[in-house]
């Protein structure tokens, strides 16, 4: 607009047009430049009112809160910056802080609220309302896509039903042959670490014994990484849970986009290829001799003496079964699940073991109470240990829920609430939209509720204790739902590791508990390792020793 009211200002024809014209509305005079400034600053403010205004409901909430101080579209986030063990100590050090009541924190332009008290919890991890996941959850999509863990509700709804039958108790029961047979070779293996007195990390040889039995359990593939390190599959699984936890440490790579093309431009998007290349081959293969089998008859025969095929029904079987009665899975969603199951149950397990090992080592007192009652039902021989022997290593239970109360391998649940939700402090109402930041590390160091809580003290998971306690006082596989569909496999599995473990050697180490120091990535875990020492055992009762 080339408007000639110029009110005095000098006309050279020099002057560049756009930033001088003066421009004039009821006796106001301003220059094109002024005339952008003020529309640019009253559209901020528009949709800085309007920003204000839909997010009225969490700005009435967040002032009654205590919390975290946050700056505009960063939140909160300056206080998670730094390497992954600062990032842990931040977290314990903010529960201590603020204890379990309710806080806010801001991550980005959402409100955050902190659910520690079991009540709190329960209402939660059970609201219809409280299903969807939050967007963190987005970066493990590159690894288990949309299988169970990370499945959007609707997708997760329908999976969930159909896949939940899958985990009972006879599919356990024939997983003992391949719990067995790995922790032999875990035994085998550990004789290379006897009468070492320089200790070596029990991650080494656990992690791979977890990993081969949740492939041979998940897609009946012998892995055998304990025998073979060099697995192409297995490095791609770790490699890919790295990619996947460096980008909570890399706030620009968040964008799917962005990150996607750090990938490429990189090459570390072909660890995902690599590692969806196997359950890929796997699903393929078993596809084809389902249809087989179909055509023999065979399907639904799960019998283990069928000669021409001596092979367990695993998750993929049923899967395909599932299929079969209608549940559509594309290959991709068999592939999610499949490999969510792995991941799932891999490293959880493993850390678990690890950390419930080095409580034993650093309690001898406990290790030998323990092992009394392993001997007890196990005696001195060498038969495989049953589903009914694990149900009577009762104390061993114990130990392995006190380790999960006092590290949980997943610190932090995150749930995006799709309508308001009233909770049981100060009767407050969440509003729709609200990311709620169920802390089970927070939950399980309540001294009300464990007393003395950064102690290891497995009595704390008697009978008497646990019924004294509310039942979302321990949540170390989440609850409700959308709870952990494998806790049963995961205990129960455990349980063989450990107990085999323990039948051969003792452990031991110079550490202290208050060595130990926490780190996060996407899961958990000591920041230093678990390292032990080990000793023969001479296959009698400790209270019999002279
Ligand atoms: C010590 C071992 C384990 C621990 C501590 C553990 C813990 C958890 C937790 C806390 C969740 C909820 C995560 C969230 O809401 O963000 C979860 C979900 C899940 N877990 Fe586990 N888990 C373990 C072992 C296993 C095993 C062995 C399997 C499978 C064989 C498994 C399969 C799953 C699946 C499929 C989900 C997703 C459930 C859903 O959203 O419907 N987990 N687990």
């Amino acid at each position: 607009m080339r408007t000639a009211l110029f009110n005095g200002t000098n006309m050279e024809g020099s002057h560049d047009f756009s930033t001088t014209s003066k421009h004039s509305a009821d006796g106001i005079h301003m220059t094109s430049t002024e005339l952008t400034a003020y529309t640019s600053i009253s559209f901020i403010v528009v949709l800085w009112c309007l920003h204000k205004w839909n997010r009225r409901h969490f700005e009435r909430v967040a002032l009654k809160m205590t919390g975290l101080s946050s700056y505009p579209f960063i939140g909160s986030g300056l206080e998670f910056i730094g390497t992954p063990q600062q990032v842990m100590e931040r977290i314990i050090k903010l529960f201590e802080i603020y204890g379990s009541e309710p806080f806010k924190m801001w991550l980005g332009t959402s409100l955050g609220v902190t659910i520690s008290k079991p009540e709190d919890v329960q209402i939660i991890l059970n609201s219809s309302k409280a299903l969807e996941k939050d967007q963190f959850y987005k970066f493990f999509k590159n690894t288990v896509g949309e299988g169970l863990f990370s499945a959007p509700v609707h997708k997760w709804r329908r999976h969930r039903r159909l896949i939940t039958p899958v985990f009972n108790a006879n599919l356990l029961d024939q997983f003992f042959p391949v719990f067995n047979e790995k922790n032999r070779i875990l035994t085998r293996n550990l004789k290379k670490e006897l009468g070492k007195t320089k200790p070596f990390d029990l991650w080494d040889y656990i992690a791979d014994t977890t990993l081969d039995i949740i492939c041979q359990t998940a897609m009946g593939y012998n892995l055998d990484t304990q025998s073979n390190s060099e697995s192409e599959f297995a490095e791609a699984l770790t490699k890919a849970s790295e990619l996947d936890s460096m980008r909570i440490y890399k706030p620009w790579l968040y964008p799917d986009i962005i990150f996607s093309l750090y990938g490429k431009l990189t090459g570390l998007h072909k660890v995902y290829k690599t590692l969806h290349k196997l359950p890929n081959q796997v699903i393929k293969e078993m596809k084809e001799t389902y249809a087989q089998r179909k055509m023999e008859n065979k399907i639904n025969t799960i019998d283990v003496n069928d000669d021409d095929k001596k092979r367990l029904k695993v998750f993929l079987d049923t899967l395909l079964d599932l299929n079969e009665a209608g549940a559509n899975f594309s290959d991709e969603e068999l592939r999610d699940e499949v490999v969510t199951m792995m991941i799932g149950g891999s490293e959880t397990s493993a850390i678990t073991v690890c950390f419930c090992l080095l409580m034993l080592a650093i309690h001898p007192e406990i290790q030998d109470k323990v092992y009394d009652e392993i001997f007890e039902v196990l005696g001195d021989g060498d038969q495989t240990i049953t589903i009914e022997d694990t149900v009577k290593l009762v104390y061993l239970e114990q130990c392995i829920r006190e380790t999960l109360r006092l590290y949980p391998t997943a610190p932090l649940l995150l749930r995006e609430l799709q309508d308001n939700v009233k909770i049981h402090s100060d009767n407050q109402t969440l509003p729709k939209g609200t990311i709620c930041i169920i802390s089970p590390i927070c939950t399980h160091h309540i001294p009300e509720l464990y007393p003395d809580p950064w102690s290891y003290n497995p009595d704390n998971f008697d009978a008497e204790n646990v019924n004294k306690r509310h039942k979302y006082s321990f949540i170390a596989f989440s609850g409700g739902p959308r709870g952990c569909l494998g806790y049963k496999h995961a205990i129960v599995s455990m349980k063989v590791l450990i107990s085999t473990f323990l039948r051969n050697y003792s452990v031991h180490t110079d550490i202290k508990l208050s060595d130990i120091k926490l780190k996060l990535d996407l899961l958990m875990r000591s920041a230093n390792g678990y390292p032990v020492t080990i000793q023969p055992r001479d296959r009698r009762p400790t209270y019999k020793k002279i």
